[in-house]
């Protein structure tokens, strides 16, 4: 029999796949060379650890969790910490108090208020008492301020880690459209300003075109700007609020959500993200998964944010510039 000339071609070309971007392994990564810059930083300057303090009011079991990754990670890299539990009936002038005596305590490089609080208190008014130099959350609205102004300044670990993450996989952003789904103070907000951040100034420039969508931003416009973008960030909480027809094929998506589900299949409850993970990366180039992508990042850049404010403290104290 004649062979058939058509044999060796598919039926329809391979599906490209997005790449997926690992968090997981890239947090690892980064962890060992800020334990290794941790330990020459003590002995060239013959300083102590850097110390970080946790603050967890209440007892959602969520924060208990992220908490305790946070003390896993110091200890990983070399920073001493502690967590100060308290009880979810604490008043706002009581914590007040409590961070206030942390702000003048010299042991103490970096301060953390684990975020939800009890309705009773003022999220806000709390980051604000942090001083500026111990906020390694990135959180009081001075450096949320300089963020915005491109100023040096303790930038919030979610947008850090996922500046890092796009740093890593050599996206390029100078000139590119980015669409920022969710305009939280912490997260959407601080991911914008880094993402329009202009070269020329004291922080690393990332020179995009930033669109900022949030929940009264109609679902034809949130498509439309979706399948223009170049990069996708959501952080909203909403499963798949992103799906495959509204992304541009090859774009870069980047997944902060996190919402835990219950899978019908599996009877289990599971983490996903806002994006519909298994469709979207059919058509982008690269994507974040959830658990494993821009979840790690977190906890590894307030890694990097506390030797960052122990570096900076140590500096004005043999200065002699604070005690
Ligand atoms: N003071 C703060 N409060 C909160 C912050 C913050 O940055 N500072 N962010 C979130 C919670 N968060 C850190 O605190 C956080 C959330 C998720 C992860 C993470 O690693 N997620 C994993 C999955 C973890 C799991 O199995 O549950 C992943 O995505 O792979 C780290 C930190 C709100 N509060």
């Amino acid at each position: 029999m004649a062979p058939n000339p058509h044999s060796e071609v598919p039926l329809r070309p391979e599906p490209i796949e997005a790449k997926i971007i690992d968090g997981k392994k890239i947090s690892e990564e980064i962890k060992i060379e800020l334990r290794e810059q941790i330990k020459e930083w003590m002995q060239q300057e013959n300083v102590r650890a850097p110390q970080l303090t946790c603050i967890l009011v209440g007892e959602d079991s969520a924060s208990q969790v992220y908490v305790k990754n946070k003390m896993k990670a110091a200890n990983d890299v070399g920073i001493k910490s502690e967590t100060i539990n308290l009880p979810k009936t604490i008043s706002e002038d009581e914590l007040i108090q409590i961070i206030e005596r942390l702000n003048d305590d010299n042991s103490v490089d970096g301060i953390l208020v684990q975020l939800p609080l009890p309705d009773h208190i003022d999220d806000k008014k709390i980051c604000n008492i942090v001083s500026c130099e111990k906020d390694v959350d990135g959180f009081n609205s001075t450096n949320l301020g300089r963020l915005s102004q491109d100023l040096n300044t303790m930038v919030p670990c979610t947008p850090l880690g996922v500046q890092e993450l796009l740093k890593k996989y050599d996206i390029e952003t100078f000139g590119k459209t980015a669409v920022v789904v969710g305009r939280s103070a912490h997260v959407g907000k601080p991911i914008q300003s880094l993402l329009q951040s202009d070269g020329r100034h004291e922080i690393s420039g990332m020179d995009c075109t930033t669109i900022m969508c949030h929940r009264f931003t109609p679902p034809e416009k949130l498509k439309k700007f979706c399948r223009e973008a170049d990069i996708i960030i959501v952080a909203v909480g909403k499963p798949n609020l992103i799906r495959e027809d509204m992304i541009k094929p090859g774009a870069c998506v980047i997944d902060v959500g996190i919402t835990r589900i219950y899978d019908e299949e599996t009877k289990k409850s599971k983490l996903v993200g806002d994006v519909d993970f298994e469709n979207v990366k059919k058509v982008a180039g690269l994507i974040t998964p959830v658990p494993g992508g821009v979840g790690p990042m977190t906890v590894c850049m307030l890694m990097k944010n506390t030797f960052t404010a122990a570096k900076r403290l140590a500096k004005l104290r043999k200065e002699k510039l604070i005690k």
